[in-house]
């Protein structure tokens, strides 16, 4: 288990101030679970997007834990937590720095201003003649959390709202990573409709839990691998929590992501909450340099 699940940071000596806690940078890998060697399977966040689905009650929900904890934890990320079915992540709306729930309107606004957010990210880098947002920046990373995709882009509001929602959605994860906007998306209905390959195909992580069909798991992972063995319906309906886990120019991975109990979250969230509001806190090592 990664690092975040101690109360106290070990580095601390006793006695020492509490402000020495340091948390975590969006720059380190989010710890996600273990592969068939057992080894440990990180992802990183930044620079990177992810789309997750497979059949209700398939390990979802635990995967975005893993990712969610990890973004808390990081001094140097906002979290946007947009949540159609309102009680899955609902536990970190404490730490959350917007918390939208079963409302298309808020979550067409929230979307709105984060895009905005990015654009003028972008006029930043185009003024000084980069590609990306670095640490030096010292602007934050904005990780967008979506659960349920098909509740905002079919279930629920007009033609219009669902058009403009998914279209934001396209826009963040097509042009989010260089500006630090980090979507994950989940949805239980890995479908053509919800999941057009024109959207799939910007992920640059794709984790597919168990499918009733081959065809649903090249939905999400993309055309032609379950011809090549690589099929999440070969996932067997008690295996809760593995996929198989794509990631840019390799091959699918399977992976059992870590459990997260209801406690660990509670604790996590205090740990987060108390990192998140001690303003002296830095995050520890940082990976990409400017
Ligand atoms: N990695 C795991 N280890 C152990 N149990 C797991 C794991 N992942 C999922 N489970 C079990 O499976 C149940 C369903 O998982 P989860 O809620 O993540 O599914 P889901 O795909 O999000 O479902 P839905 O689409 O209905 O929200 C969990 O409550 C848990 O009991």
């Amino acid at each position: 288990m990664s690092s975040f699940f101690r109360t106290t940071d070990p580095r601390r000596k006793p006695g020492a101030p509490a402000s020495r806690i340091k948390g975590l940078s969006i720059y380190q890998p989010a710890h996600l679970g273990t592969d068939t060697n057992g080894d440990h399977v990180t992802v990183p966040l930044m620079y990177s997007n992810m789309l997750l689905a497979g059949v209700p009650g398939s390990g979802k929900s635990v995967a975005l834990n893993n990712i969610v904890a990890h973004a808390a934890l990081c001094t140097d990320a906002e979290l946007v937590l947009i949540d159609g079915k309102l009680v899955e992540l609902l536990p970190w709306a404490p730490v959350a720095d917007k918390f939208v729930g079963n409302n298309v309107h808020q979550a067409l606004r929230t979307l709105r201003g984060v895009q905005s957010v990015m654009d003028d990210r972008y006029d930043l880098l185009a003024r000084s003649g980069r590609r990306k947002i670095t640490k030096a920046d010292g602007l934050k990373a904005v990780v967008v959390v979506i659960d349920e995709l098909a509740y905002f882009s079919v279930t629920v509001g007009t033609k219009e709202t669902k058009e403009e929602f998914i279209n934001l959605v396209r826009d963040l994860v097509a042009r989010g990573r260089a500006a630090g906007i980090i979507v994950i998306a989940a949805t239980q209905r890995p479908s053509a409709d919800i999941i057009p390959t024109s959207l799939r195909d910007l992920f640059s992580y794709r984790l597919a839990f168990r499918c009733t069909t081959d065809s649903s798991s090249d939905i999400i992972l993309g055309n032609g691998w379950a011809s090549e063995g690589h099929s999440a319906k070969r996932i067997a309906a008690e295996e809760l929590g593995v996929g198989l886990l794509l990631t840019e120019g390799g091959l699918p991975r399977r992976i059992k992501t870590a459990y997260l109990s209801d406690r660990d979250i509670q604790r996590l969230v205090t740990k987060a909450a108390y990192i998140r509001t001690n303003t002296r806190t830095t995050p520890d090592d940082g990976g990409e340099a400017a």
